[in-house]
Formats: structure tokens, C-alpha cells, sequence
């Protein structure tokens, strides 16, 4: 079992309603180490009971949550956020317990979650209408914006704390209420948040998180009437059901989905940088993020230079627990993801590619694999279409830029995509030909709080972040009087 500074944060029972309570059964669920496999934790194993006692709880708390004073609102997220701030180590430890990530990114996603408080915790207290110029003179238009009400998120295993604070940070300051359902794997961090939460004066029914089955807990929320919003972040599949679960009763819908990333490199772009980039962009959390470079289109005539130095830097690169110092690659989350991510690479070889890296298990065992690098992938490679989640990076040659940016938008989806280049008026040209919610330019990292994250085509509705995120947790009223 792990130790913490700050024991109350360990924690085996869900928040419903203001009260730490197990699963009605009895139930509960292990969660386990992907480095070791040993047990972290064990959480209540919760179904549609306890879902029914939450929502109810999130009605009664919406009327005096959703009333009080954004500044008033603003004051308890801030008190949030800096508690999450001051638990940093501790939240850490425990998202690398569970999830496997580098103590050092697990460190950095708990800052770049906690950004997401703070970030909104002042865009709350912005949430303008309008004043219309009435077309008759006895008539005066006004536009309102009022809180949605009770909101569900469902959030993946891969960033345990900031997918969470990313929803809940809007939804709170716009004065609405949500119940979180993490992902089973990495419940821990959650709960962990939801102590903070209640630290930090988060009112009961305000904030709850629920551990438990997918199934039975996302069967509840999509049903109810009373829950007008769902934000879901996850895998296509999951997020198609939730889509169809919650169509009967017409709810609001935020859908972070998939990605299959482009990282193009032009023959002018400053090697060092492009290799770096790419490094950034494609070993973050061992591969697995949604904005992961998954297909690395390169020019001819650079190809080979950036092939040899990709392979010199990422041979420096540390496999290992993630609880171990110097180390850059963790664990796969699971038994699936590793045997996923090595029918990818079997596809990739047995139609042509070659393996200049790695290509295999890692020699630790259990779920490391091997930082890998294919060359000569061509779009007959199951690569080219499907998100890889892992810490392989397939090379494919382009010749002319024209040729690039057909093979970059030659996916259903259009989450993250990158380009690198110094030759300034390609820069415009590329930056609007990518058929991509967000593109990063001479970057292999684009993620922040102040700026629209989010896809187009399949990789999902909406944006988090920015000053857009608070929209999707707002309802828009027009009035119209006569005076
Ligand atoms: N676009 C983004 O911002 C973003 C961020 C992170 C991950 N992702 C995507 O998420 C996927 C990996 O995460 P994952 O494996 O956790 O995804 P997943 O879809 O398997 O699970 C996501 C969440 O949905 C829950 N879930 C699964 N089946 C459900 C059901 N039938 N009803 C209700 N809830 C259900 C899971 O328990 C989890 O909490 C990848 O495709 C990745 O690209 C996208
Ligand atoms: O998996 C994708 C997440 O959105 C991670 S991040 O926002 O890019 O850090």
C-alpha cells in the first residue's frame, strides 16, 4: 500500500449526497499498480442505487448552489484549487500508483488540473448576455445566462485528474451541480479530488463521485430526465453509446473523443526541434493521451536525418515504474492495451514496415513495452487509421505538401495535429488545410486552460478550457418586455 503525507486522501468510500459511504452491496473493486500489479486501494463497487440517491442529492443542492454569487461561487474554487496545489506530492504519488504514469507528469497534470480551478474559478464571474436593440420602440430585448443544471461526467483512466477538473471547474462556476463516474482503473485520484472538494467548502450534493459499474452508473445518469447534461470524455465506442443513451431525453452533450494526430515535418524545419517535438508529443504518458502524434508524415528529403536522431534521442529514453526516479516511460495501463499496441506493430511489419526501434515487450516484463520506431509505414497499415495508445511512433514519407496534408486528413477523426516548417506563408496555408479542432506549429505540446481544446468530425462536440468552456455548462434565456 502507498503511504501519503496527507492520509485523509487515501480514500474507500464514495461522496453521495455530502456523506462517505460504500456500495450499497457491500461490494467494492481493487485497484491495482500497472507497474507491479500490486493493490493500491480497493473503492465501493456502486451501480443505480446509489446513482438515484446522488441525482437526487444534486437536485436539492442546485436551488441555493446555483443562487449564490459567482464572486461567492469563485472564492470556494479558488479554495479548491490551492488546496490542490498544496497536495500536489500526494495527489502524485497516488496517480502514479494507479495509473503508471512518471511521477514528474503525474505531478504536472495535478498543476495542470488544478489550472482548470483557477482558470474558472474568474470566468464565472464573466458569464455577460447581451442588451438587443428592440426593432419596436415598446419593446426592450435582454439575453440572460443561467446555469444548466444537474451535470454527469464520465472521464478515461489516462488523465485521472485533469479530465475531471476540466468538467468540473465550468460546470461549478456557471452554479451548476455534477457527479463525476471515473474510470475504473484510476478511481483513487478522484475520490481524492472530492476530499479536497469537501475541504475547500464545496457544499454537499454540489460535487459527487461515484465508483463502480460503468454500465449500471451511465445507465442511470443518461436516463434521468433530471440530469440536463452529460460530459464525456473517452473512446469513440463509448462515447457513440452514451450519445444514443442520452438522445430520449434530449440532454446537453460534451464529447472529448478520440484522436489520430498528424505531426508533419517539411524538409526546411529545424531538425533538433522537429525531433524534439515529436518526442514531447508522442512518449508523453508512455503514448497513451488522445493528442499523442499517432503518425509521423515526413519529407523525403529530411526523413532519413530525422529517422537516425528520433532513434539516437529515444534510445536515452528510461523504461520503468513510474514511482522510480530518471524514468520517462511507465506502463500501459493494462494486459489489453500491451497486447493492442503489439498487433499494431505485427500488422505494421507483416505489410512492409521495418522496426528501427524497439518493436517489442519491454525485458522488465508485465505491461512495459518498448519505445518503438517504424519506418517505411505506408496507409495500408492498420497504423495509419487506428489510435495507437502506446509508445510507438510509425514514420511515413511524403513528398510534396499538397501529398502531406491529404494524408494528415485522411482519418475520421480531427483532434490534435502538428506541423513543422519555417517557411512562413506554408505555415497559413497548412495551419487552415488541417481538418483539425487544434494544430500546433513548430510545437508538439498544446494543451492549456486558456485555449480551446477540442476536435471536429469524430473526435467529439465542444471545447473545454478557454473562455468557451464555461458555454457548455450555460443556458441562454432571451426576454422580451414591453414598456
Ligand atoms: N479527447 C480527449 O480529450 C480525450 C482525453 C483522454 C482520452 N481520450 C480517449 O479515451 C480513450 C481512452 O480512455 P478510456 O480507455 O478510459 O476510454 P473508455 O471509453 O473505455 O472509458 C472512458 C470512460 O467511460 C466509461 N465507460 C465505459 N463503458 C461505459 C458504458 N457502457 N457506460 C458508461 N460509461 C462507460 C469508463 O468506465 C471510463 O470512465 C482513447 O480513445 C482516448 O483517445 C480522449
Ligand atoms: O488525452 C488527452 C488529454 O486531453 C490530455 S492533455 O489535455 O493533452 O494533457
Amino acid at each position: 500500500m502507498i503511504s501519503l503525507k496527507n492520509s485523509s486522501l487515501l480514500k474507500d468510500q464514495c461522496l453521495v449526497g455530502g456523506q462517505w459511504v460504500g456500495a450499497a452491496s457491500g461490494n467494492t473493486i481493487e485497484v491495482r499498480n500497472p507497474a507491479d500489479g500490486s493493490l493500491v486501494g480497493e473503492v465501493p463497487s456502486m451501480s443505480r442505487e446509489e446513482t438515484e440517491r446522488a441525482i437526487k442529492a444534486a437536485g436539492e443542492s442546485f436551488p441555493s448552489w446555483s443562487k449564490l454569487a459567482p464572486k461567492e461561487r469563485s472564492a470556494i474554487l479558488r479554495r479548491w484549487n490551492d488546496l490542490i496545489i498544496e497536495n500536489a506530492d500526494d495527489l502524485a504519488v497516488l496517480m502514479t500508483a494507479e495509473q503508471g504514469k512518471p511521477l514528474a507528469e503525474a505531478k504536472g497534470e495535478v498543476v495542470y488540473a488544478a489550472s482548470f480551478i483557477e482558470w474558472f474559478a474568474e470566468e464565472g464571474k464573466r458569464t455577460y448576455g447581451d442588451v438587443i436593440p428592440s426593432p419596436q420602440t415598446d419593446k426592450r430585448f435582454i439575453v440572460i445566462k443561467q446555469p444548466v443544471g444537474i451535470c454527469a461526467a464520465i472521464t478515461p483512466w489516462n488523465f485521472p485528474a485533469a479530465m475531471i477538473t476540466r468538467k468540473a471547474g465550468p460546470a461549478l462556476a456557471a452554479g451548476c451541480v455534477m457527479i463525476v463516474k471515473p474510470a475504473g482503473a484510476t478511481p483513487l485520484t478522484a475520490l481524492a479530488l472530492a476530499e479536497l472538494a469537501v475541504q475547500a467548502g464545496i457544499p454537499k450534493g454540489v460535487f459527487q463521485v461515484l465508483t463502480g459499474s460503468s454500465k449500471e452508473i451511465g445507465g442511470a445518469l443518461t436516463e434521468s430526465p433530471d440530469v440536463r447534461k452529460l460530459s464525456f470524455t473517452g473512446s469513440n465506442e463509448v462515447g457513440r453509446l452514451l450519445m444514443a443513451q442520452s438522445a430520449p431525453t434530449i440532454k446537453r452533450l460534451s464529447l472529448e473523443l478520440g484522436g489520430n494526430a498528424p505531426f508533419l515535418v517539411f524538409d526546411d524545419a529545424d531538425l533538433e526541434a522537429a525531433v524534439d517535438g515529436a518526442i514531447a508529443s508522442k512518449y508523453r504518458n508512455a503514448g497513451q493521451t488522445c493528442v499523442c502524434a499517432n503518425r509521423l508524415l515526413v519529407q523525403d528529403g529530411i526523413y532519413d536525418a530525422f529517422a537516425n536522431r528520433l532513434a539516437q534521442k529515444i534510445a536515452e529514453l528510461r523504461v520503468g515504474a513510474g514511482s522510480q526516479e530518471g524514468v520517462s516511460i511507465g506502463p500501459l495501463i493494462d494486459n489489453d492495451a500491451l497486447e493492442k499496441v503489439e498487433e499494431l506493430v505485427g500488422d505494421a511489419t507483416e505489410k512492409g514496415a521495418k522496426i528501427l526501434l524497439g518493436g517489442k515487450r519491454h525485458a522488465l516484463g508485465g505491461q512495459f513495452y518498448e519505445p518503438t520506431i517504424l519506418t517505411e509505414v505506408t496507409t495500408t497499415m492498420r497504423v495509419a487509421k487506428e489510435e495507437i495508445f502506446g509508445p510507438v511512433a510509425p514514420l511515413f514519407r511524403f513528398k510534396t505538401e499538397q501529398e502531406a496534408i491529404a494524408m494528415a486528413n485522411d482519418t475520421e477523426y480531427g483532434l490534435a495535429s502538428y506541423f513543422y516548417t519555417k517557411d512562413s506563408a506554408r505555415v497559413w496555408r497548412v495551419m487552415e488545410a488541417l481538418e483539425y479542432g487544434m494544430v500546433g506549429h513548430n510545437t508538439g505540446l498544446i494543451s492549456n486552460e486558456v485555449a480551446p481544446f477540442g476536435g471536429i468530425k469524430q473526435s467529439g462536440l465542444g471545447r473545454e478550457g478557454s473562455k468557451y468552456g464555461i458555454d457548455e455548462y450555460l443556458e441562454m434565456k432571451f426576454m422580451s418586455t414591453t414598456v
